[in-house]
């Protein structure tokens, strides 16, 4: 149970308005324990005494151990005991309303069109799993979920709620060996960053990145509450294993820590984990009256508004005067590029896809099957393309070199990609422009807007931007290219003509022939 002290802050946070996060009171050195947590208090499928009561054998029979859908139970179940749990002062501070698009109407949700929000909500998957596993395991076992109060405490509505509350409030534990000598040895050992399910809403770029420091849990929530991705989506019963074995990673809420909020890339604080407890540590100094942030990932915020229901609106370091989330992405999905290709006959089919794409996660690409744009063109999705344009045999060469294809911007790619961008802006209703004169021609401007439409206008304005951003870049890569191709043939034709019938082009310095690699290859200096 939290203590005394923990409840009277908890009521001290809430009673200042402005919304809860932690503040600190004095000046933080670096590397400080602001607060540890009993592994006892955290809550997972582990901890909770649901799970042995229903029995390890139903359980796994029910599904439940797979996904988040046991852990949701166990949430329903414990909140359901009241004070008999020992997570009830736990639960009586968390929040049960939520701005996460998930509880929107249709008229909000429309604001987000085009986006790659509302693909990913994952409703129907939810409720998908709570006919499927959650009904028939509760139904099973009258004796521990009474039957008076099944519609009040295991209604569909607060299976939702205790879903987004994991979404928006768990961590992802790795389930480490701590060596026992070694802790004898040292007595101490170095904490260490939990690790975070390696999810795929990290900008290409980085991948693999935002595994490391404290990680609230901030996975693809493809399928409703579930951990899962887009390429499990035929799996049958819709979630995957990440707590179907041991040593896989635990998901847990973890009281205290869960308090903090987060902003891209201002963390101070990460959460460590050791045997018997987790410590949140500061990561740099931290004066008093500043706020503690803790990272979600540093996430778009599409994925900051599908998960914890909140934008990032900070100034974009790369385009002055404009506002947004510096982390931003947009997704442009294989599909899109392959139907503006090349002629209908010579398009992929989808199985074609399907076999790039999983050649592709297979030879350690990008492990995401649609490709995220970053503000600049990256290379990963040249070459991602390139893939994709490749002719069967082409195909087949590539795979025996076990190598994905060299992300060369030529001409041809450079179009396919422009033409790829400009049908993905298509899939908005609104232009940036557009939206940006909404944001003007609304008296009080964002602010005055309700909060779902504001944080639908900043989460689709900033994937608009990107797209902005990416384009510009491939016109202006492939306007230099053109060039020269252009000059080139000029070049020959001037050759031609000066009667020296030389076909063959001019041997060039190495200092021409670095320049001339260097504007051929202008996206890989334009890189993040
Ligand atoms: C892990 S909880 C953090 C604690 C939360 N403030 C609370 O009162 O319970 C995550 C939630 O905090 C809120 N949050 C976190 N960072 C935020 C930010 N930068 N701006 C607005 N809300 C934020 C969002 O509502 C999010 O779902």
């Amino acid at each position: 149970m939290p203590s005394a002290e923990i409840q009277t802050f908890f009521t001290w946070f809430q009673s200042n308005k402005g919304g809860r996060g932690a503040v600190a009171l004095i000046d933080i050195p670096e590397n400080h324990t602001l607060f540890s947590i009993p592994r006892s208090l955290i809550l997972t499928t582990r901890t909770s005494e649901l799970p042995p009561k229903f029995g390890a054998a139903s359980w796994n029979k029910f599904g439940l151990h797979q996904g988040w859908s046991g852990l949701i139970l166990c949430l329903m179940w414990e909140a359901t005991r009241g004070s008999e749990s020992k997570w009830a002062p736990y639960f009586d501070i968390m929040p049960t309303k939520f701005d996460t698009p998930m509880f929107w109407n249709d008229e909000d949700l429309a604001e987000l069109t085009g986006t790659s929000v509302v693909d990913k909500l994952g409703k129907d998957q939810a409720e998908k799993d709570y006919y499927e596993k959650i009904v028939p395991a509760i139904q099973s076992r009258p004796d521990i979920f009474a039957k008076e109060v099944l519609a009040t405490h295991y209604s569909l509505d607060l299976y939702h709620m205790m879903g987004t509350r994991v979404l928006s409030r768990s961590f992802t534990l790795a389930e480490e060996e701590i060596d026992d000598e070694e802790q004898h040895e040292t007595g101490e050992r170095e904490p260490r960053a939990p690790e975070s399910h390696t999810h795929e809403i990290v900008p290409v770029e980085d991948v693999g990145n935002t595994s490391l420091g404290s990680a609230m849990d901030v996975d693809e929530p493809n399928h409703g509450h579930e951990h899962e991705h887009e390429h499990d989506q035929g799996e049958e019963d819709g979630s995957d294993s990440d707590s179907d074995s041991e040593g896989a990673p635990e998901v847990a809420l973890v009281p205290m820590a869960d308090i903090l909020n987060a902003r891209y890339k201002t963390d101070n604080v990460k959460l460590f984990h050791e045997r018997d407890s987790l410590r949140m540590v500061s990561t740099r100094p931290i004066k008093a009256g500043e706020q503690i942030w803790n990272t979600y990932g540093d996430l778009p915020n599409s994925d900051l508004l599908r998960g914890f229901g909140h934008v990032d609106y900070l100034p974009l370091p790369h385009a002055p005067g404009e506002y947004g989330n510096p982390g931003d992405v947009v997704e442009l999905r294989a599909d899109v590029i392959v139907h503006n290709s090349a002629s209908r006959e010579r398009r992929l089919t989808r199985e074609d896809m399907t076999e790039r794409i999983d050649w592709w996660l297979e030879e350690g690409g990008d492990d995401d099957p649609t490709t995220q744009l970053l503000t600049s063109l990256s290379l990963v999705l040249l070459s991602f393309t390139h893939l994709l344009l490749l002719t069967p045999s082409e195909f087949t060469k590539v795979t025996s070199k076990g190598k994905p294809p060299k992300p060369k911007p030529t001409p041809h790619l450079l179009r396919v990609l422009l033409a790829a961008l400009d049908a993905r802006a298509r899939a908005y209703p609104t232009t940036l422009e557009e939206d940006e004169r909404e944001v003007e021609g609304t008296s009080g401007g964002l602010e005055a807007m309700g909060v779902n439409r504001r944080h639908a206008v900043v989460a689709r304005m900033g994937e608009k931007r990107v797209l902005r951003d990416v384009r510009r870049c491939v016109v202006e890569i492939l306007e230099g290219v053109e060039r020269r191709e252009r000059e080139e043939a000029e070049e020959v034709e001037r050759r031609k003509q000066s009667g020296s019938g030389a076909t063959t082009k001019r041997p060039q310095s190495k200092a021409e022939k670095r320049k001339a690699d260097r504007e051929e290859g202008g996206g890989r200096k334009r890189r993040k």
